[in-house]
């Protein structure tokens, strides 16, 4: 009799405790007085729907909109668009580490990669072993890979859109790009994709791994088990395909390394001098790895978005073209664009910086743990053990730095017409200091040069050669936001150039 009266009343002391964490969470918690969705302050699962949604950027404009600079996007989680809290949360000496976010980014065999590593101090020790493959002057020497890749690309887009009037979605055929020139840059072979599409299913398995670890980053640790069977279901073979792929290359590597000049064979150059202890072979590998899980996606749709972005626009188109048009007066017919030749053309570098700025790669906060002793934010105390963080699409729309419209593609903003007026130059300084597409701080992105490379060589090459129409101007550019914030239907009419 006694136990099923207490039986009676579980249900009631489950709905108390629900109360109470309810209560602590929205009154008590030192994050109660930051407003946001109410179920976002109870439990994580609300962020990972959003992720999982793909329109974080445009629910989280609408979030500060409604709640100010500062939204509590998780229990234990806010999200800050006050460009002042970037040199703070992100300073080199804050002492704010990556937070758990990122631990389904990892595969959990392996240890931590220089991204998944939360650990401050071996992070820096490894960026320090491994940066001088991914400085400007090593990828020069890999510039002509990048130069053939995107002379292939040429090729292909004038047979199968400039000479028939086909539509191309660019966004694909970025991608498919994007992953050949990583692919060579990083062991030496590029994917075919530009020929041969996704054949092999890699493309696809890169994708759906940095969108499901995105969306599993956002949800509580304790669900995660439970969610990831439903994103691995059958890529299984891909996965094994996969690290065959890295195997091979290492193998060939290995056994003619005199004929090599990739990323690989820097790193394990960088090896042969440190040793197997300090950089292992297998270390080499997952690095490579990581250059196309990271670099490809990234890269393409920054490209993507580009063009979308210059198309729009007409004014801008034809102010580019000319620029470009006048420094390829000084090639040959078939020389390509160097890398090192059209960073000097002032308005193509005011567009990829308003590129990066409309259409940043990563679309989510990058998150930061508060260290011991708290910090203070934006005028506000947060005490340790709080995560924080910003968002590009959030920094890079704020009036106050860039104007006010900052909702608009206009690359003049990054140009300096009169160096004589203080103001401005101080201005448009202060636009590049808080160009946060490539994150910023200790764990800034270490591919930025690998991206500029790629960007550099082909934007002036396409419009040099062909004169790009979007199929739908007065459409918007679509993004599906899950971490890496990819476009979707860049659709170009493609007219060859005489
Ligand atoms: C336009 C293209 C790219 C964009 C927008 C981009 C963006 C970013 C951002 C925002 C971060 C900081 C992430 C964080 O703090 O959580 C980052 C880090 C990183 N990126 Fe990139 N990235 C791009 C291209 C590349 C490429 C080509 C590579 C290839 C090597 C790469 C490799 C990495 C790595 C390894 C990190 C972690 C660095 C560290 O923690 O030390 N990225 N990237």
């Amino acid at each position: 009799m006694s136990t099923n009266v207490s039986l009676v009343y579980l249900p009631l002391l489950g709905i108390v405790a629900l109360l109470g964490y309810v209560v602590k969470q929205w009154f008590f918690h030192p994050l109660a007085k930051y407003r946001g969705p109410f179920l976002a302050s109870l439990t994580n699962l609300w962020s990972a729907y959003l992720a999982f949604r793909g329109d974080w950027h445009v629910v989280m404009d609408q979030l500060h909109k409604k709640y100010g600079p500062i939204v509590r996007i998780a229990p234990n989680e806010v999200c800050i668009s006050d460009p002042a809290a970037m040199k703070v949360i992100y300073s080199i000496t804050g002492g704010f580490c990556k937070s758990d976010f990122y631990e389904p980014f990892r595969i959990p065999t392996d240890p931590p990669s220089l991204f998944t590593d939360r650990d401050e101090a071996r992070h820096t020790e490894r960026r320090r072993l491994v940066g001088s493959a991914y400085t400007m002057n090593s990828l020069l020497k890999l510039e002509p890979h990048v130069q053939i890749i995107i002379s292939r690309f040429v090729r292909q887009l004038d047979k199968l859109f400039a000479s028939t009037n086909e539509v191309a979605d660019m966004s694909t055929w970025f991608y498919r790009m994007a992953y050949d020139v990583t692919g060579q840059l990083a062991v030496g072979r590029s994917f075919n994709a530009i020929d041969e599409g996704d054949r092999f299913g890699f493309l696809s398995l890169f994708m759906d791994r940095n969108a499901n670890a995105g969306v599993l980053g956002r949800a509580p640790a304790w669900a995660r088990p439970l969610i990831a069977p439903f994103f691995n279901t059958t890529k299984i073979q891909v996965y094994k395909d996969i690290t065959d792929f890295m195997q091979s290359s290492m193998n060939v590597h290995l056994t003619h390394p005199e004929v090599h000049s990739d990323m690989m064979s820097l790193m394990l150059q960088l090896r042969d001098a440190k040793g197997e202890e300090v950089l292992s072979m297998d270390q080499v590998q997952r690095d490579c790895k990581s250059v196309i899980a990271a670099g490809a996606d990234t890269t393409a749709s920054t490209l993507a978005g580009m063009l979308h972005y210059i198309c729009k626009d007409r004014r801008v188109y034809q102010t580019l073209q000319k620029e470009i048009d006048a420094a390829s007066l000084e090639l040959e017919a078939d020389q390509p664009f160097s890398a090192t030749m059209t960073e000097k053309l002032p308005y193509f570098a005011a567009c990829i910086q308003e590129a990066l700025r409309m259409h940043s790669g990563v679309g989510f906060p990058l998150p930061r743990v508060v260290p011991e002793g708290g910090a203070v934010i934006s005028g506000e105390v947060f005490p340790e053990g709080v995560v924080v963080g910003m968002n590009a699409w959030q920094v890079h729309r704020n009036k106050d730095v860039f104007g006010e419209d900052a909702d608009v593609f206009r690359p003049e903003r990054w140009i300096v017409t009169n160096a004589a007026d203080r103001n401005e130059v101080q201005r448009v300084k202060n636009r590049e200091r808080h160009q946060f597409a490539f994150g910023a701080g200790t764990r800034t992105c270490i591919g930025k040069h690998i991206s500029l490379l790629e960007v550099r060589i082909a934007i002036p090459e396409l419009m040099r050669r062909f004169d790009f129409t979007l199929e739908h101007p007065d459409r918007d550019i679509e993004v599906v936001n899950m971490w890496f914030a990819t476009t979707r239907n860049v659709k170009c009419y493609i007219k060859a150039r005489s």
